[in-house]
């Protein structure tokens, strides 16, 4: 059992929308690694963040790829994902969907909430440093990228579909 697919991408490219979209659609599970990783610690992740850092985070976020690996559904990752080598070799094999957005876009859809605490301060800044540092890193695990600018939730699953046959 694995991952019907799988979708990466920065904070904002929708990841968590399109997989429960997707989910939906093809009739099986939607899991989140950062759903998974804030039942588990029974805190939110920006809690996790503050009281332990975010290497922490870094580890809880490991485990909780393994195991979602392990399973059969739709699955979203948190942007940062694809930062560890390990999961990124782990990746290899899969049907892994890079959902691609322009820093306007992402910066409008994250809004300027705590939720994501890497993007705290200048959230327009963070998400360019971050977005430009992880690029190629999402190019090289995804076996698609799809654009989700000017794009409907609904569309961009429409293309997803498309490709899986
Ligand atoms: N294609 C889209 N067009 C407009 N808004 C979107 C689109 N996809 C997602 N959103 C909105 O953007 C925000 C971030 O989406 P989310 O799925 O949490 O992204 P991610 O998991 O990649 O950080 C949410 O408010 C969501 O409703
Ligand atoms: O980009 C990142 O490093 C992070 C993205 C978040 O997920 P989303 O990409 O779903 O916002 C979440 O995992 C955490 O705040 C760290
Ligand atoms: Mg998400």
């Amino acid at each position: 059992m694995s991952p019907v697919v799988i979708l990466v991408g920065p904070p904002g490219s929708g990841k968590s929308t399109i997989a429960a979209l997707l989910a939906e659609r093809l009739g099986v599970k939607h899991r989140d690694t950062d759903t998974d990783i804030e039942a588990g610690a029974g805190q939110p992740i920006s809690d996790i963040f503050v009281d332990h850092g975010e290497a922490h985070f870094r580890a809880l976020e490991r485990a909780a790829i393994v195991a979602a690996l392990e399973d059969d559904e739709v699955l979203s990752l948190g942007g940062g994902a694809i930062l560890d080598p390990a999961t990124r070799a782990d990746l290899a094999g899969h049907n892994v969907v890079f959902l691609d957005v322009s820093l306007g876009e992402a910066a409008k859809r994250v809004g300027l909430g705590v939720a994501r605490p890497l993007l705290l301060g200048n959230v327009r800044t963070q998400l360019r440093n971050l977005m430009e540092a992880r690029r190629p890193l999402y190019v090289e695990v995804a076996k698609l990228t799809v654009q989700t600018d000017d794009r409907t939730p609904d569309q961009i699953a429409d293309e997803i579909l498309e490709h899986l046959g």
